[in-house]
């Protein structure tokens, strides 16, 4: 079998003796998609902040398509190919759907947001490339009739897309989806729940995604990691972690 493409060893963090992860270890393959589940403050969103490098971890360490990251930060780990989606939606609100995308780019290449937004500047070329890049990634999101509307004024599900766009524009070998379905109506649910789907099936990406429907988690994900205050407590296919003991105590049941 094949390296893992994340390999989370031995991960603990605190804050100020707050125990928000403990040795924390597990795999995820290349091309699964795995799903983080678990109570509120279990430290699913920790960990992600620790892959992709906002926060550092105590102890431990994080193996990614075969190398460590010894000093991690967001754009490192961007440069290295990890996306990320946050929780409460970190989109510019005044700029419109294909702009939003673009920042996705930006920082990977050498023309600032302003130049390819007003196609001026030093690197048409590279401009010319992004906006191709863009528009490929809004249309497979299909966002491509929003494409030049403000992304302040577009409904709560749309967002969530524009911002995976943003997310996917720079192909990512692992995204990482911070509850991408979260306050979404039934019909916005199944409809990005697909196209979760088809980012995987068709780009091959990896995802990692934080997730409390569980339904949506059972149907979506190859493989589960159940959190419980900071700890693991279950590790498998989505029929062997809905079987497990432990997380039928935890999370699936009625201790919390
Ligand atoms: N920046 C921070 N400073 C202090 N404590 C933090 C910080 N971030 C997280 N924590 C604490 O770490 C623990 C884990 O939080 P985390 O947000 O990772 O959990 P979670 O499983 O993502 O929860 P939720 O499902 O509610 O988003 C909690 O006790 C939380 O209060």
């Amino acid at each position: 079998m094949s390296a893992p493409i994340l390999d989370v060893q031995q991960v603990s963090l605190s804050f100020r003796g707050i125990k928000a992860l403990t040795d924390l270890s597990f795999a995820v393959e290349k091309g699964e998609i795995c799903a983080l589940i678990g109570p509120n403050g279990a430290g699913k969103s920790s960990l992600l902040n620790i892959v992709n490098g906002v926060y550092r971890a105590s102890s431990g360490r994080i193996i990614f398509d075969g190398a460590p990251f010894d000093r991690p930060t967001p754009m490192a780990a961007a440069q290295r190919g990890i996306g990320r989606t946050f929780q409460n939606n970190a989109l510019f609100h005044r700029m419109s759907v294909l702009d939003n995308v673009l920042t996705g780019l930006t920082r990977l290449g050498r023309c600032n947001l302003l130049e390819i937004a007003f196609r001026v500047g030093r690197h048409p070329a590279e401009r010319r490339a992004f906006r191709q890049r863009a528009d490929e990634i809004i249309g497979f999101l299909e966002i491509g009739a929003y494409r030049d509307t403000v992304v302040g004024g577009l409904p709560y599900g749309l967002q969530k897309r524009v911002e995976m766009a943003r997310a996917l524009v720079a192909s990512p070998t692992l995204l990482l989806l911070d509850e991408p379905i979260a306050g979404m109506n039934a019909e916005e649910k199944t409809e990005l729940s697909r196209l979760i789907a088809e980012v995987n099936r068709v780009f091959g990406t990896t995802i990692v995604l934080i997730e409390h429907d569980i339904g949506v988690v059972m149907g979506l994900s190859h493989h589960v990691v159940v959190l419980d205050y900071g700890r693991k407590v279950g590790d498998g296919t989505p029929a062997e972690v809905r079987r497990n003991p432990e997380v039928i105590a935890a999370y699936l049941g009625t201790r919390h």
